[in-house]
């Protein structure tokens, strides 16, 4: 198994570099360090809707004895030019606002009487009070966000704070899933006897997107080697890796097998269940081909353990691998020898315990659709008792 797992790995190059708007970025690997040019807050700011003081000109305030100051200035946020203060005044002042220089607190407006052209103020001020200093968050010069980080809402926020405009990312890797089977028909249209609704070809592009690649959909890709090859044709050129589903297995009317075989595709069985037939490699020397297995679990499992992780690696992110945790087993397991087990779970992080989901059969798709982790049992290992450590995948 890690040797395939190394196989298809060699089969995804990094994508390329590109500058891209801040909103486009979402989920997608910066590539190189970001530094900010500014500090943050670019400049000493109110906390607090209020006034600017001297707070020696307070000394000694209270409820009793009101301190008043006349208020010759309004500091709304966004007033550019800002005039000093005086000593023995007070400039009106709005969160956000600059601190005009001279002032060295902010006393709240809810401790004075709110005044206009002169306030009375009810309290005394700390030096410092209600002022949040220039460089308080993020010092010029410091790197705020690291290459290799899959950007998020706030990690975003914060390259727009430091006055980014564009990012420099990774290209989402571009992904084309095909489902091909005569069985398969559109959800939404009445079955007939002998036939299923198609499934693995959204729940992969679905699994692709998650781990935040482009995916496009090609579903009911017809039974056949000549239109196979043609309904993939004008897809190659903007395809990174192609995905198929089905058709890897032992059967006649093995369509992918037998469009893909001799077309730089090899087939091969791999010592994992579920996930045993498997095909990859390079469709005549364009794009990576990782060929799962049809049985809808087989193909989720088979996308966890070879694809996700190479799809993340190539877009550049530094986290590839899902977290694994160790869990204690609330039941006894078997498992077939010589091969790794993975087994749908769920596992609690209150408690550390994970407990199986359905039976190993690789078309009970609820019992995947149940779980938050894959059980992974170990070649050598066929039987585990209840109480024993497992590694567990977690996966949602
Ligand atoms: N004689 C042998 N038979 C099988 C073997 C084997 O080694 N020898 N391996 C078994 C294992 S293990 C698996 S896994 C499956 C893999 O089969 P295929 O990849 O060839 O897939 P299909 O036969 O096309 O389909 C299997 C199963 O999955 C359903 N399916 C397929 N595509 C979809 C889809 N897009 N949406 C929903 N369901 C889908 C299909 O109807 C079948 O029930 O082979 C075993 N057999
Ligand atoms: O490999 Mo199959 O995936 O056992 O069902």
């Amino acid at each position: 198994m890690p040797e395939y797992q190394q196989r298809i790995a060699e089969l995804l190059a990094p994508t390329p570099v590109e500058p891209r708007a801040l909103e486009d970025c979402l989920g997608l690997a910066l590539a190189t360090d970001l530094t900010a040019s500014i500090p943050l807050p670019p400049f000493d700011n109110s906390a607090m809707d209020g006034y600017a003081v001297r707070s020696v000109d307070l000394a000694g305030a209270d409820e009793q004895n009101p301190v008043v100051l006349p208020v010759p200035e309004d500091v709304p946020a966004g007033r550019v030019q800002n005039p000093p203060l005086q000593p023995g005044t007070a400039h009106r002042i709005m969160t956000g606002a600059q601190v005009p220089p001279g002032a060295d607190a902010v006393i709240p407006v809810e401790r004075t009487d709110g005044g206009v052209t002169e306030v009375r103020a009810y309290a005394q001020v700390q030096p410092g009070a209600h002022i949040r200093r220039a460089g308080e968050d993020v010092a010029s010069g410091a790197t705020v966000l690291s290459a290799g980080t899959s950007l998020t809402p706030p990690q975003l926020g914060v390259a727009a704070a430091v006055g980014a405009e564009r990012l420099p990312v990774h290209r989402p890797v571009r992904v084309l899933i095909l489902s091909t089977g005569s069985e398969l028909v559109a959800p939404g249209t009445p079955l007939e006897p002998g036939q299923i609704y198609e499934s693995n070809g959204l729940m992969l592009a679905s699994a692709v997107r998650a781990a935040d690649a482009d995916a496009r959909l090609l579903r009911f890709v017809p039974d056949d080697v000549h239109a196979f090859h043609a309904v993939l044709s004008p897809h190659l050129d903007s395809t990174d890796l192609i995905i198929t589903s089905g058709g890897v297995s032992a059967g006649a009317y093995e369509v992918v097998k037998d469009a893909l075989s001799g077309n730089g595709v090899e087939f091969t069985k791999v010592a994992m269940q579920p996930g045993m037939p498997q095909g990859c490699g390079r469709y005549r020397g364009g794009p990576a081909v990782v060929a799962l297995p049809g049985n809808p679990v087989s193909a989720m499992v088979s996308f966890e353990v070879f694809v996700r992780p190479v799809l993340r690696a190539a877009a550049g992110h530094s986290r590839t691998r899902r977290e694994v945790r160790q869990a204690t087993l609330t039941e006894e397991l078997v498992a077939p020898a010589g091969k790794r087990q993975y087994r749908r779970a769920v596992f609690d992080p209150a408690t550390g315990e994970v407990r199986t989901q359905g039976g190993t059969g690789s078309h009970l798709l609820t019992a995947m659709a149940a779980a938050n982790c894959l059980l992974e049992i170990p070649e050598e290992t066929t039987t585990l008792p209840e109480g024993s450590t497992v590694d567990v995948l977690l996966v949602d």
